[in-house]
């Protein structure tokens, strides 16, 4: 073996056939006095900690009583942007609405703004800069959208950058082309135009392998339920999966509309309807809920996830990194507001950040579970227990970060 890890307090496998839904997300088994042995990067045996002693190990891990989960899976972010947008806060502070900002050209508009301006390589450091926060907080796979080009030359940009960062930081990038994220000015009359002109970047972008899915911002004054069935019609006929960022700020019918195209996720879900909820219910889409994002735009009212759980729905959880609605790489820091604001249970919660953020990808068979064969992504948290860590919020409670079983980030002592 490569590298045993020891004397595990509690480790949450996850190891189930997801997406896991409804009820079965409280169902979380434990195994308490374990061990992992990790060999050329994949996880190659799990036990007690007795049989642990008998094992042969080039190195070992003393994990000292503590959590071992397999590494958080992050399920939506805007990864790759230029620039940021501290002078919003004051607006935000007015109670300027978040779409009254984005009507002014400011919101999105301004991200858009500073891409076009950034070069390739500035890019791409700042996405590497953001991808070694991820990991220090105990994410071992991402997904990264493009969506602040809005012409061909930047969204290409964008996801080139994703593409090279995934080749050169040890996460895992998931990839989506998410062109359809706000209306250029000079398409304002337009906007089946300009749906029109990201569409023609789907058969390159496929070519290049440059993204998985294919997501559009489906809002009022972005883009409608008409257009956006219209423009994902066309990425699932080119061979994307889809994804919708569905009923975040009016209830447009955005999940009603992820379920119809069988959308592998429909994001954010702030507002369904009773029928959305009951829709999701009965389909394979996951709801990734993003309640950070509430969060920050000082909302009143969250997604109603409970409900959804409740009705029998997958839910997994994100922390909507991006420069303006939701400025945190801290995952962690979701998990709690997932319990104080959504009324998930850690193991619900759990759930969410793991085995069910990786369907929501794609990543099903690869990420999000601890078990034989698999990828040896693995987080040791400074917890006792899996309840510790929505519990104690707002810090970063990881203690080792292992990726393709080797270890990337440790919790520096100073004393
Ligand atoms: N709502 C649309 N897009 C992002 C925010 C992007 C931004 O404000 O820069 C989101 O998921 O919240
Ligand atoms: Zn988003």
């Amino acid at each position: 073996m490569d590298i045993v890890i020891e004397n595990i307090g509690q480790l949450l496998t996850l190891d189930k056939k997801g997406p896991v839904k409804g009820s079965e997300m409280n169902d979380l088994s434990l195994l308490e006095n374990a061990a992992i042995g990790i060999k050329n990067g994949k996880i190659e045996w799990i036990g007690t900690a007795d049989e642990a002693t008998n094992i042969k190990a080039n190195s070992t891990i003393d994990a000292k009583g503590r959590l071992v989960t397999p590494g958080l899976v992050e399920p939506h972010t805007h990864l790759v942007f230029g620039g940021s947008r501290e002078q919003e806060m004051a607006l935000k502070q007015q109670d300027v609405p978040y779409l009254e900002i984005l009507k002014q050209g400011g919101g999105i508009l301004s991200t858009v703004n500073a891409t076009k301006k950034a070069s390739y390589d500035e890019l791409l450091e700042k996405a590497l800069f953001h991808l070694d926060r991820m990991a220090a907080y105990g994410i071992t796979t991402v997904e990264a959208k493009s969506g602040y080009g809005l012409d061909k030359e930047t969204e290409l940009k964008q996801l080139k950058v994703a593409k090279e960062a995934g080749e050169k930081h040890p996460l895992d990038i998931v990839s989506t082309f998410l062109g359809a994220h706000a209306i250029p000015p000079k398409y304002k009359a337009d906007p089946e135009g300009f749906l029109d002109l990201m569409a023609e970047l789907f058969d390159e972008i496929k070519a290049e392998n440059l993204a998985e899915f294919v997501d559009i911002f489906t809002e009022t004054g972005v883009f409608s339920i008409e257009q956006s069935r219209h423009y994902l019609q066309k990425a699932k006929d080119k061979g994307f999966g889809v994804k919708i960022h569905a009923d975040e700020i009016d209830p447009l019918g955005g999940t009603e509309l992820a379920v119809e195209l069988g959308a592998i996720s429909g994001d954010h879900l702030a507002v369904t309807s009773d029928e959305g909820i009951k829709q999701l219910a009965a389909s394979d889409t996951i709801g990734v809920i993003l309640p950070g994002t509430s969060f920050y735009l000082g909302k009143d009212t969250y997604s109603r996830a409970r409900e959804m759980i409740d009705a029998g729905a997958a839910i997994a959880i994100s922390t909507d990194f991006n420069p303006g609605s939701s400025v945190t790489e801290n995952l962690q820091l979701i998990m709690s507001i997932a319990a104080l604001k959504l009324k998930l249970s850690p193991e619900e919660i759990w759930h969410a950040v793991t085995v069910n953020a990786a369907h929501a990808i794609g990543r099903g068979d690869q990420a999000g579970s601890i078990a034989v064969g698999r990828n040896a992504d693995i987080v040791i948290w400074d917890a006792p227990n899996y309840m510790y860590i929505p519990y104690h919020y707002g810090v970063n409670h990881v203690n080792t970060v292992i990726k393709n079983g080797s270890v990337l980030f440790e919790r520096q002592e100073i004393r």
